[in-house]
């Protein structure tokens, strides 16, 4: 039977990254996607031009129209702007009990833009992250939720456990924001053991998005019922595939190639 995921995000106008990149990676692998928007953004691969919430009442709206009909096998929350936001989606994520709940902390756009209030950040670590069955932080976002600096691998870990005691059930903190210039190194931890995912890094401006695309690839593969440790397996490789095949779009930073993935395995069948 198809399985159904739902992305509670906020619109990028140039397609790279929000529920745009959601949406094609949910295609990609094959689950039927669903949108509740947060925000609209006008953006390009410049950097983002405006920022225009949503009302709470319009998100609800949204979420409840899925529930209360479609319902969703796994969700995931991107850009959520504010504290009233972050309040109502967590309401609603347990009205309908939903469970596979990937939490992306989206707080910053590449070019510097807030796409969260620095105040929200408390509603995050309160409300929604004790729902989350996985939490995606980058570097700079886990080092805003924990209040720790984290350069080291012990740091990484310390980061990892800290944001574990709030009630997240998996954290993955990805390395894409870290200095290593040959690896690109995500570190997965479930509260009993540490696992680390590599990949090579590519040299590239073009990675808008990469977060947005990682994270909904775990939720597609939890919506088709892996487990969240296969399901970062392949979103691992999705988002490598989506990096490595880039094009070039835009004057700036390009969005990652959702198609990549899905093409490479069409090849090895062949
Ligand atoms: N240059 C790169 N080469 C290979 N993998 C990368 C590269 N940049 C990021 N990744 C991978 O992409 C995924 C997303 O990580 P990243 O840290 O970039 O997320 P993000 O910071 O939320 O995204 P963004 O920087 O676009 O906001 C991770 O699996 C990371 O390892
Ligand atoms: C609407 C929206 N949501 C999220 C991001 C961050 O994207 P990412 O961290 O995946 O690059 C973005 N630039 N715009």
């Amino acid at each position: 039977m198809l399985k159904k995921a739902l992305t509670i995000a906020g619109s990028d106008s140039g397609g790279g990254a929000g529920i745009q990149a959601d949406l094609k990676t949910f295609q990609e692998l094959e689950v039927f996607g669903m949108s509740a928007l947060t925000a609209v953004t006008a953006q390009n691969t410049l950097g983002v031009h405006g920022i225009y919430p949503m009302t709470v009442e319009a998100v609800v709206s949204q979420i409840q129209a899925i529930g209360d009909d479609i319902g969703a096998d796994a969700l995931k929350t991107g850009m959520l702007f504010n504290a009233e936001i972050i309040v109502a989606v967590s309401e609603m994520i347990k009205k309908y009990q939903w469970e596979n709940i990937v939490i992306d902390p989206v707080m910053i756009a590449k070019g510097g833009a807030s796409l969260l209030q620095t105040e929200a950040t408390v509603a995050l670590k309160k409300y929604l992250l004790p729902l989350a069955k996985v939490l995606t932080p980058n570097i700079p976002e886990a080092e805003v939720l924990t209040g720790m600096t984290i350069r080291t691998r012990e740091q990484k870990q310390n980061a990892a456990k800290s944001l574990y005691e709030l009630g997240v059930s998996h954290i993955i903190i990805k390395g894409g924001h870290d200095e290593v210039p040959t690896e690109s190194t995500d570190l997965f931890y479930d509260g009993k053991e540490f696992y680390t995912f590599t990949s090579k890094r590519i040299t590239t401006k073009n990675t808008h998005g990469t977060g947005c695309t990682f994270s909904a690839a775990i939720t597609a593969e939890l919506a088709k019922g892996a487990n969240v440790y296969d399901a970062v397996v392949t979103a691992k490789d999705f988002i490598q595939a989506a990096i490595e095949d880039q094009f070039e779009i835009g004057h700036g930073h390009g969005p990652t190639n959702h198609g990549a993935y899905r093409k490479r395995k069409e090849k090895a069948y062949l």
